[in-house]
């Protein structure tokens, strides 16, 4: 039996139905992803990527299909549950890095594990464990404003990997930094998934970051298409 990490099974998605604005996004799209894989998402702009993340993140619901966390099925479940399975199980990181400003990046880093539970010393520990991680020993008193763009996704890498979670869902994660410092951040991002063994979902249009991937799907017409390797 292989390491289901995520699985989506026939998932439609449809938004305004009904309205003149009806539309549907997903169509029946299918995909899984197991322990310790990395797979890229490739689709045109509007094709449904935020779309689909969304609900594998289990921050919205499929009007159709099942969304399975490891083998738990999740459409059934309470959001009391959803989002403890989220908290728990899943990192996101978003093309800007969303990063709180008013905080350092170790407490940035720190806060995710302070909902789970953590002390804020313990957090504020691992945090400056995980910032080593991404390459940003010593910079844990530093607030967002003070990094570069490269620096702020990777306390946001950081901080999505705060709970060790089992997938890492990433919308666009370099899409707003420069090709050279994108290629950076993605290298510490394929590095830190490696290490902790976790499973990752990555939007983005970079096909050549694609291919340095396991695996390429493909959002077309609402549905997943497997992409032969482009390299
Ligand atoms: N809440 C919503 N209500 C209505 N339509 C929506 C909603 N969210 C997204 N859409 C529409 O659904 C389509 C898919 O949007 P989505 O953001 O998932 O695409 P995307 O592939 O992530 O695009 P991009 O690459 O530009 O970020 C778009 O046409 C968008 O306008």
């Amino acid at each position: 039996m292989n390491d289901q990490v995520l699985k989506l099974e026939n998932v439609s998605r449809i938004y305004a139905p009904g309205t003149a604005r009806e539309l549907q996004v997903l169509d029946q799209a299918s995909l899984s992803v197991n322990a310790g894989e990395m797979v890229a998402l490739m689709a045109p702009s509007g094709a449904g990527k935020s779309t689909l993340l969304h609900i594998a993140g289990l921050l919205d619901r499929p009007d159709d299909g099942e969304v399975w966390l490891g083998w738990v099925a999740m459409n059934g479940r309470s959001e009391r549950q959803r989002t403890a399975a989220r908290r728990s199980e899943i990192g996101f990181v978003y093309q800007f890095h969303h990063l709180l400003p008013e905080f350092t990046a170790a407490e940035n880093v720190a806060l995710p594990q302070m909902a789970e539970g953590r002390s804020r010393s313990e957090a504020l520990t691992r945090a400056e464990a995980l910032l080593a991680e991404v390459g940003l020993a010593a910079r844990g008193d530093h607030r967002p404003a003070q990094m570069s763009g490269g620096e702020q996704q990777r306390v946001a890498l950081a901080r999505a990997l705060a709970n060790r979670p089992s997938l890492l869902l990433a919308d666009e994660p370099t899409g707003n930094l420069d090709p050279a410092t994108a290629d950076q951040v993605f290298e510490v991002m394929m590095r830190v998934v490696r290490d902790s063994d976790s499973a990752a979902l990555i939007a983005t249009h970079n096909p050549e970051l694609a291919a340095r991937m396991d695996r390429i799907i493909r959002l077309d017409q609402g549905r997943i298409t497997e992409a032969p390797r482009l390299v």
